[in-house]
């Protein structure tokens, strides 16, 4: 017989967006519980925004040193492999999540390991090492279950034993050679970290451009730095067919002879994790991705008692936008259920219980050299909205603040003007350290602060933010 227990809320999976849902909902004395059934931190903390991170940082560093005179003759040798290695792994804590662990114990919330899969309405079954054990929620239940590497029906790749990000985050050593299928953010950020630890890196992309959902130009530099890195870029063409024998794999694809190298990384995008999740008990499609309000409530479930959050929802893919959901879902289930239950839950897009920042102002930084960082809409996003679009765009170069930051540093920024109300609805950077400056067209975009009142704010200098002050002499302020 299995063992039973009941809490206010149960979340599904202890990713760092699981996580953050269960802290807010147990903010008003709702007992919390979080099921897990791999390590408490999920992708983000092990195989994902960490480690490629850690892999990625002393490339930069060392790039940046190499453009200011002065230190760049100080600099003679490549970066020591082991040893960024090791960073690495203190990053991940060698993959053991006691410290996740003591926090969750410090916040409160329960957790049991293992599988949960859905029995019906507000309550599921886990399988894990101690049994089985029925979990049910008295009010809610928050699915934070993450998402999965696909990988593509190529003829031969599933028997080739790809790396996926996982393998390509947690390596211990570093193939002399590497083929990359897909030119999205982890095709291009893992393109630019193993060609920095010393492999020759091949990448194919089906498209005409790297990093399909920004704008042009940031895929063009993107795609001129991994060239300038000695990546083998191949544009529009498609793997075919991969064979694997002693020496490694060979991947025959639509465009010129096979490429050989030692192993394969596919990068093609990822998948809602709802495969074994018992979502036929609760009248859902198993795979589909858990759809949500903009409460984070589940389309098509009766009851309002399911919540979903993070990469499962299929509506955000970074760990700071799954967050922010998070943080919505828990403040609702915390007001809805908790102390002063019955709060009202304003739904009115940006009040606190709606995650309204999802469709207008959703941000990502990709850490290629050079990074590239975006809010809001692009030109092509801004225009199929049926904005009034006005486009500002500025070199770095146009600033002091650039020329002493590097040698050589080049890049440019663009700002997405909605004409009619004169706000700032998308903007993107790119050059180096360009991520520092996307919060700044965060809060224009967010607050919609009219290009007149921005006009106000003055960057310090000599700073590359004065490149804020550029673009808005270029609308003619
Ligand atoms: C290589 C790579 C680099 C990335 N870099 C960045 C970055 O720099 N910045 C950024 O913002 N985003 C980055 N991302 C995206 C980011 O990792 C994800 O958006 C984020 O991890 C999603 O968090 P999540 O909590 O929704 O899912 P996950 O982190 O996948 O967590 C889901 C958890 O649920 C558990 N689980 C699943 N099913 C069950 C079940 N049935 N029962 C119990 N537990 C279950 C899993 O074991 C997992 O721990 C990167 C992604 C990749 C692949
Ligand atoms: N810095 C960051 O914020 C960061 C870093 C890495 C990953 N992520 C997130 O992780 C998620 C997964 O990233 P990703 O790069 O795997 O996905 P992606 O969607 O960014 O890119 C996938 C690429 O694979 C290509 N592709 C898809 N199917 C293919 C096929 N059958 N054959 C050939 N090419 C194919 C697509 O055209 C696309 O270019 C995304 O949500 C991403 O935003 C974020």
């Amino acid at each position: 017989m299995s063992e039973s227990r009941t809490y206010d809320v149960v979340v599904l999976g202890a990713g760092a967006v699981g996580e953050n849902a269960a802290d807010r909902a147990g903010r008003t004395g709702l007992s919390v519980v979080i099921v897990e059934s791999a390590l408490v931190g999920g992708e983000c903390s092990y195989w994902a925004c960490m480690p490629s991170k850690a892999l990625l940082r002393p490339g930069q560093v060392l790039d940046t040193v190499r453009g200011v005179g002065g230190a760049a003759q100080a600099v003679t040798g490549r970066q020591d492999v082991g040893a960024t290695l090791e960073r690495r792994d203190t990053f991940t804590h060698d993959w053991d999540d006691s410290s996740q662990v003591s926090w969750l114990q410090s916040a409160g919330i329960d957790l049991v390991r293992g599988e949960a899969r859905f029995t019906g309405e507000r309550t599921v079954e886990v399988s894990g090492e101690d049994g089985d054990v029925t979990v049910t929620a008295r009010h809610a239940v928050i699915a934070a279950t993450g998402s999965e590497p696909v990988i593509p029906a190529v003829d031969g790749l599933a028997q080739a034993a790809p790396w996926t990000s996982r393998e390509a985050t947690s390596a211990q050593e570093v193939p002399p050679s590497l083929v990359i299928l897909g030119g999205g953010v982890v095709g291009a950020e893992m393109a630019v970290a193993y060609a920095d630890l010393g492999s020759s890196v091949t990448l194919l992309h089906r498209g005409d451009r790297l990093l399909a959902n920004t704008e042009p130009f940031a895929s063009d530099a993107v795609a001129e730095g991994l060239m300038g890195m000695g990546v083998d870029l191949r544009l529009g063409t498609t793997a075919t067919r991969v064979e694997r024998d002693g020496a490694g794999v060979t991947v025959h694809h639509g465009e010129g002879e096979p490429v050989r190298a030692a192993e394969i990384l596919v990068a093609t995008g990822r998948r809602p994790r709802t495969d074994d999740l018992g979502l036929e008990t609760i009248g859902l499609t198993p795979g589909d991705p858990l759809t949500v309000d903009d409460q984070l409530q589940v389309r098509g479930v009766a009851g309002a008692w399911l919540y979903a959050v993070g990469d499962v929802t299929g509506r955000v893919g970074t760990t700071h936008q799954g967050k922010y959901d998070a943080r919505v879902a828990g403040d609702v289930v915390a007001a809805r259920f908790g102390q002063g239950e019955g709060t009202t839950t304003d739904a009115a897009p940006l009040s606190r219980y709606s995650a309204g920042a999802d469709h207008v102002a959703q941000t990502q930084v990709v850490f290629t050299r050079p990074e590239v960082a975006w809010v809001g809409r692009t030109e092509a996003q801004a225009r199929a909205a049926g904005i009034d679009v006005r486009l500002l765009d500025v070199p770095l170069s146009s600033v002091a603040g650039t020329a002493l930051h590097s040698d050589h540093a080049d890049g440019r920024a663009r700002l997405v003007v909605d004409g009619a109300r004169d706000v700032v609805v998308g903007a993107t950077f790119v050059g180096p350290d360009v991520a520092e400056l996307l919060h700044a067209a965060t809060i224009a975009v967010v607050g919609e602060v009219p290009l007149d009142r921005l006009w106000h704010a003055v960057p310090a200098y000599p700073t590359v933010s004065e490149v804020w002050l550029r673009l808005l002499e270029s609308a003619g302020l």
